[in-house]
């Protein structure tokens, strides 16, 4: 079985980035500059937004962090959004999800400049994608769509399955995997909590794209031979052997796959690292309209 290292290819295009972004200072041009605005305390978010202000710096753009507790009110988060709409330092901006109860997500993605949208979840570029005009693209399926890529996997007249039908996964990936293009042209089968016979649909599956966040769902008796996985779920299991109090896994249970599966993506170090990636590609496209 061949593992779709996620991380090991991060680092390949990381270094990609930080080639051009040199070019970029050498002759004078604008360096990219991302901000992420991260709201109250969770663990999981905040080891995110870390890893992307560590990637800015990785691969030499600049990277501004606003950070506000929980106590926060839903006119003061559309307060920050409309100070980043209108600053001209910063190329793009990404608010980190979830948000605390109390804030309308909607009502923030909406506020987003759809020119500064590098997590490409606005409307608008929600609609140019499925339209597919030139847009930002939601970073995870933008990942996936690079990996499968960069590791030669054929998506053309494939039989895809995608578990799960969120707006940031599961449905731009059914969208970007059906258009016409490379990759792409697979014929997808969108599942969800209310598919009847979900084994039915899998055991049909080419490559399986698993994003519903329950922890080890997809097992071996659920795939055919030679299946392709793409494991997005990032589930923190809890764990006393651990020293951190928790082991982290994807929503495939990778022991049992190993044998069956022709190619699979590892948790941690395979979407993960990948979506983070694909947000600096965003962010890299943005500075460049200037
Ligand atoms: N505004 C956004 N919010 C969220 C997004 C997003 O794209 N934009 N996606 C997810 C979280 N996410 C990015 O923000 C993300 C998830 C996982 C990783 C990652 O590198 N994971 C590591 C494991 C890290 C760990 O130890 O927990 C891996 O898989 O190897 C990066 C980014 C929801 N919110």
């Amino acid at each position: 079985m061949q593992v779709l290292d996620g991380k090991a290819l991060a680092t390949t295009i990381k270094g990609e980035m930080r080639e051009e972004v040199d070019q970029i200072r050498l002759s004078g041009g604008n360096i990219p500059h991302l901000a992420a605005v991260l709201i109250g305390d969770n663990p999981a978010s905040e080891s995110y937004v870390r890893s992307k202000v560590r990637s800015c710096e990785e691969v030499g753009f600049h990277s501004t962090l606003i950070r506000r507790g929980t106590e926060i009110t839903q006119s003061e988060v559309l307060e920050i959004v409309e100070q980043l709409n209108n600053d001209p330092d910063i190329d793009g901006f990404i608010v980190q999800l979830p948000l605390p109860k109390h804030i309308d997500e909607d009502a923030v993605n909406l506020a987003i400049d759809p020119r500064k949208d590098v997590d490409g979840f606005t409307p608008v570029n929600v609609g140019r994608m499925t339209l597919g005009l030139p847009s930002f693209l939601p970073a995870t399926p933008n990942g996936i769509l690079t990996m499968l890529d960069r590791y030669g996997i054929e998506t053309s007249g494939k039989e895809v399955v995608v578990l799960g039908r969120s707006n940031i996964v599961g449905t731009p990936m059914t969208i970007l995997l059906s258009r016409k293009g490379s990759p792409g042209n697979a014929t997808v089968t969108m599942c969800h909590s209310r598919t009847q016979d979900l084994k039915f649909h899998t055991r049909r599956a080419d490559i399986l794209v698993a994003a519903i966040g329950i922890p080890e769902m997809v097992t071996a008796d659920m795939v055919k031979d030679g299946v392709v996985i793409v494991d997005v779920g990032i589930n923190r299991v809890e764990d006393d052997s651990r020293k951190r109090g928790y082991r982290l896994c994807g929503d495939v249970d990778y022991k049992s796959l190993e044998s069956k599966a022709s190619a699979m993506t590892p948790v941690p170090g395979g979407v993960g690292p990948m979506t983070v990636v694909s947000l600096l590609m965003n962010t890299l496209k943005a500075s460049k309209r200037k």
